[in-house]
């Protein structure tokens, strides 16, 4: 990819859990658009999206989003990215529409219209008042998607989308998927074992699978 359209730049990272390198001297950019992240079962996928969130640290190299380096602005670098693990528990005692309401302040680009969409889309309404930890692991899915792509944010992660998602939700996302991915300057990295049809992808990252 020509480097002057990548929104991120990856150079030199490397990155290793004991007893499991998984990144060694990798460079490589991600441009606007939607990017894939295939592989399987502890391949790496989650992994790599907390190190392009900046959320995992990597032992060496540098990553460069929209020009700010990670390693010379950490908080400028962090937000510009919307990133949430789907496992953590962060945010469990928090309504939808309570998590919801803080993110505007937090995504500059934020767009109420989209997430308006989105929840008819993903048919989100009859749990806005729940906690997340009432939530079944596919609506759980589709609030986090929602906000997601209702952030604007310039490097948007998501990991497993279609986990628990019933086939209408899986078609509704694909559409959104594409929308998302035609906002100019914006990229979207998405995560999954197989691939998924339906989005236009910009770029496939392919892991190896677990030695
Ligand atoms: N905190 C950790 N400490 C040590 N090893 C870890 C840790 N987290 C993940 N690993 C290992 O790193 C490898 C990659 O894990 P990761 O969760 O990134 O893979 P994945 O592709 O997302 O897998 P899955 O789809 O099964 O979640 C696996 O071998 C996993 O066991």
């Amino acid at each position: 990819m020509d480097d002057k359209a990548a929104v991120l730049q990856v150079h030199e990272m490397c990155f290793s859990y004991p007893e499991r390198p998984l990144w060694a001297h990798w460079s490589g950019t991600v441009g606007q658009g939607a990017t894939l992240v295939l592989g399987g079962d502890g391949s790496g996928k989650t992994t790599l999206l907390q190190l392009l969130a900046g959320d995992v640290l990597v032992d060496s190299g540098t990553l460069t989003l929209a020009g700010v380096a990670l390693h010379e602005d950490t908080p400028a670098y962090r937000q510009q990215v919307f990133w949430q693990d789907p496992r953590s528990s962060a945010l469990d005692a928090l309504s939808v529409q309570q998590w919801w309401d803080t993110l505007p302040a937090r995504y500059s680009r934020w767009d109420a219209t989209a997430l308006a969409a989105h929840i008819a889309g993903f048919a989100l309404q009859p749990h806005l008042d729940k906690a997340l930890y009432q939530l079944s692991a596919g609506t759980r899915r589709k609030v986090l998607m929602a906000a997601a792509l209702a952030s604007g944010a310039t490097l948007t992660l998501i990991d497993e989308p279609v986990a628990g998602l019933d086939r209408a939700s899986v078609r509704y996302l694909q559409q959104a998927l594409a929308d998302a991915a035609a906002q100019p300057g914006r990229a979207l990295v998405v995560a999954h074992y197989e691939a998924l049809d339906g989005v236009p992808w910009a770029q496939v990252i392919e892991l190896p699978d677990e030695a």
